[in-house]
């Protein structure tokens, strides 16, 4: 297993980019510590293909260098690169029996078959497929079909990184969450470096000790799933993680004070520098609930999500939902708004703005 460094990575499918819209990747500098297990979360054409490439080395980034271990691989071909790749769909031999699937890569390098034996079945045994050793991967189910693939690239020892692109696309919905905590579960066991591609907020939090987001070719944030979710850097990770995502209301700021409308909003923290750009709160609908008093909205959604409800409504033009426990409100309802202060974030331009209150103490 390796570090891997991305060093001032950039890249460009044209030849003579000229503007940063150019560039599939802006700059982008990242560790990726040995023996991680880490998620890359981004929409689609955020670049997450792009990157997987240039690590894999299918492709060779415009500018920067790729490091593992120290060692400067940028050059270097796919094959020389030692990484195992698990993607969208099953990558197995039909013919051959689930074992010999499993085999196949260490046998491929060499491997004596006792080494082979030893590590096929400790594979088997972690992915529960040991009763399926003898049958032909051609009859086995998507999901079963999709394990073996995840098995082939996880039974070499030697491998720098294992690189899991949308692994769960085929998978039918109500086996994902298996496949999903099994894929974690391999990981605690296994301990290899492992980086897995999704556009899936639920994949990313599940699998992921951290999480790179993603967006238009930048990397937005690094974080547990704990701290993207309670402290965003930006105003698209608030969005794109938490369903529903966080609340981004535009404010304005008038003696270091935050105003949503005429609403005097109380911040986490003091606000860092002097503002110049577009400025928003962002507030989770965890932290918003309905008061005495407060802002006054009119509810213009309610939907029951099973153990919460989401009430959505309307104030001074802006859209803001709230996460309740029990029944809401009727829609049309008058409401007042309170904000959790601790939680109440001001953005500039979409990044954070304000000091943490653990900062502050
Ligand atoms: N071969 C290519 N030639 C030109 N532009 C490309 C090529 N491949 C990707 N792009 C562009 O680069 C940007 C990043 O694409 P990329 O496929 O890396 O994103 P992604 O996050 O993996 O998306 P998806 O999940 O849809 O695959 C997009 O704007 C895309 O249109």
């Amino acid at each position: 297993m390796a570090k891997i460094t991305l060093s001032k990575l950039r890249h460009s499918y044209y030849p003579t980019p000229k503007q940063p819209s150019d560039y599939a990747l802006k700059e982008i500098d990242l560790d990726w510590n040995d023996g991680g297990a880490y998620a890359l979360l981004g929409p689609s054409g955020c670049g997450k293909s792009t990157l997987l490439n240039i690590i894999s080395g299918l492709l060779v980034p415009s500018e920067g260098q790729i490091l593992f271990d120290g060692k400067d691989v940028t050059e270097l071909a796919p094959d020389k690169r030692n990484i195992a790749q698990v993607f969208q769909f099953p990558v197995i031999y039909d013919t051959m029996t689930v074992y010999d699937n499993l085999a196949f890569p260490l046998r491929n390098r060499g491997r004596d078959e006792e080494t082979v034996n030893k590590r096929v079945m400790a594979i088997a045994e972690m992915l529960e497929v040991t009763d399926m050793l003898d049958t032909k991967a051609a009859g086995l189910s998507p999901d079963n079909k999709q394990k073996i693939s995840m098995g082939r690239g996880l039974v070499r020892e030697d491998v720098n990184v294992v690189m899991f692109d949308e692994p769960l696309t085929v998978i039918d919905p109500h086996l994902k969450w298996k496949l999903r905590s099994k894929l974690k579960e391999l990981h605690q066991r296994i301990k290899a470096t492992m980086i897995y591609v999704t556009h899936d907020q639920t994949e990313a939090l599940t699998f992921a000790d951290q999480v790179v987001v993603m967006q238009d070719g930048e990397v937005v944030q690094i974080g547990t799933p704990v701290e993207l979710f309670e402290r965003p850097a930006h105003t698209f990770v608030g969005h794109f993680i938490g369903s529903p995502g966080m609340n981004v209301l535009p404010c304005t700021l008038s003696d270091g004070q935050a105003y949503f409308g005429d609403q005097l909003v109380a911040l986490e923290g003091a606000i860092i520098g002097e503002p110049s750009g577009r400025t928003e709160i962002g507030i989770r609908p965890e932290f918003v609930t309905l008061a005495a008093s407060g802002l006054a909205a009119t509810v213009s959604k309610v939907s029951d999500v099973g153990r919460h409800t989401v009430v959505e409504c309307d104030a001074n033009g802006s859209k803001i939902s709230a996460i309740i426990d029990g029944a809401g409100p009727e829609k049309g309802s008058p409401v007042f708004l309170s904000f959790q202060q601790n939680q109440t974030r001001l953005y500039v331009d979409g990044w954070i703005a304000t000091q943490s209150q653990e900062a502050q103490s």
